[in-house]
């Protein structure tokens, strides 16, 4: 049966400052929150959020996240949380505490916040988690039957986090209608697990061009900390726009390619998700023949936000071929994105594009 199918959260809410409504938001869904955020995270936006629960008379409970979205990092704080009787999860922080608060809440069936410090990836609204080993290597994709129930994010907090952060965010966003465009000319079925819909293409067009338009100013203004109208733009263009574009519009081979480099060891570890998938991206612009001009503005959009577009970038310069068949070998594997780009693609195909990214950019 042809279906198209479109998914989304529940409720969205950005601005400077709505962090301080989290309680307030919590409340009108239960009774107690369990709140999970890594320790730097915690330091920066836990008196913040504790004090909003309290203003707000709502219970709750802070487990410290240890930093991998891995099975055991999940079942350990779902088995916690069974205990407490809680009735809504709170993820606060990057991208993999925020799908860790995912998998927690799909096993306690309650009700979930999402609450991102930082712009740098399209995690907050998607109903999936990105799965990892605890040593860091891509597992796969767990999927839940909704998205959250809302997603809070707060402007004057993510301005806080490390520019590169935010550039990273916008890599990400970047790849998604590259992404969607190459899945839905193969027809591809979705994330969200149909067809794509004109409003998935639509959102996906739409993250693109505000990253083009805005994202250098809102770049600049971040390594300030400001909060400016651009950057609000592009903190919901690698949020919402880029979330409801990935879902519902389909993924392919530059998040392959991510997942791909994940199962290389060394300094490329230390690349943030939205590094990588940027690389990525112009991997895939390769391997549909894109001309030189089209690649190159991308490349050069990426560089003028200090994302990587050299292997030296990637700190694979000294990596040997095998190394980058390795990459390609899980880029194409069984049940990977790379399937709605091309099957026929190879592992050794993968890996003489990404050194043909080097060659166009190095120069
Ligand atoms: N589920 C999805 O749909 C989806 C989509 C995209 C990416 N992902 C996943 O997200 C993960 C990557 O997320 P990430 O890049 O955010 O990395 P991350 O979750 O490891 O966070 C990066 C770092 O940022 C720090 N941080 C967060 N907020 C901060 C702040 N305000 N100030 C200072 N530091 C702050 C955190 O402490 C952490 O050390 C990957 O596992 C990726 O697969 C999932
Ligand atoms: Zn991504």
């Amino acid at each position: 049966m042809m279906k198209k199918v479109f998914i989304s959260p529940a409720k969205y809410i950005q601005g400077a400052g709505v962090l301080a409504t989290i309680g307030e938001e919590v409340g009108k869904m239960g009774n107690k929150a369990f709140i999970m955020a890594d320790k730097i995270v915690w330091g920066i936006a836990g008196e913040l959020v504790e004090k909003s629960f309290k203003d707000a008379g709502v219970d709750y409970h802070y487990e410290e996240f240890t930093g991998e979205a891995s099975k055991g990092e999940i079942e350990r704080i779902a088995n916690i949380g069974k205990d407490l009787n809680v009735d809504v999860v709170v993820g606060l922080g990057g991208g993999k505490t925020l799908d860790t608060a995912k998998a927690v809440n799909d096993a306690l069936g309650t009700k979930i916040v999402v609450a991102p410090t930082t712009a740098s990836t399209d995690a907050p609204t998607s109903s999936l988690s990105v799965i990892y080993s605890d040593e860091g290597v891509f597992e796969g994709y767990k999927f839940y039957n909704k998205n959250p129930d809302l997603v809070l994010v707060d402007s004057q907090i993510i301005v806080g986090a490390p520019a590169f952060l935010f550039a990273s965010g916008m890599g990400d966003a970047m790849a998604t209608l590259v992404e969607a465009k190459a899945s839905q000319k193969r027809n591809a079925t979705t994330m969200a697990g149909g067809k794509a819909t004109l409003a998935g293409t639509a959102i996906a067009e739409k993250a693109e061009e505000i990253l083009f338009e805005q994202g250098i100013a809102a770049y600049k203004a971040v390594e300030q900390h400001l909060v400016t109208p651009q950057v609000e733009a592009i903190i919901e263009a690698n949020t919402l726009l880029s979330g409801l574009g990935f879902e519902n519009g389909g993924v392919a081979a530059a998040h392959a390619v991510h997942n791909g480099f994940t199962a290389l060891t060394g300094d490329i570890h230390h690349l943030t998700h939205g590094q990588k998938v940027a690389y990525g991206v112009l991997v895939q612009l390769v391997l549909e023949s894109r001309s030189e001009e089209e690649i190159l503005k991308y490349a050069n959009f990426f560089k003028a936000i200090g994302l990587p577009t050299t292997l030296a970038d990637i700190h694979l310069e000294n990596a040997s071929f095998e190394d980058l068949v390795k990459v390609g070998e899980l880029a194409t594997s069984e049940g990977e994105t790379l399937q709605n780009f091309d099957p026929e693609v190879t592992a050794t195909d993968v890996a003489y594009a990404i050194q043909a990214v080097d060659a166009l950019t190095s120069k």
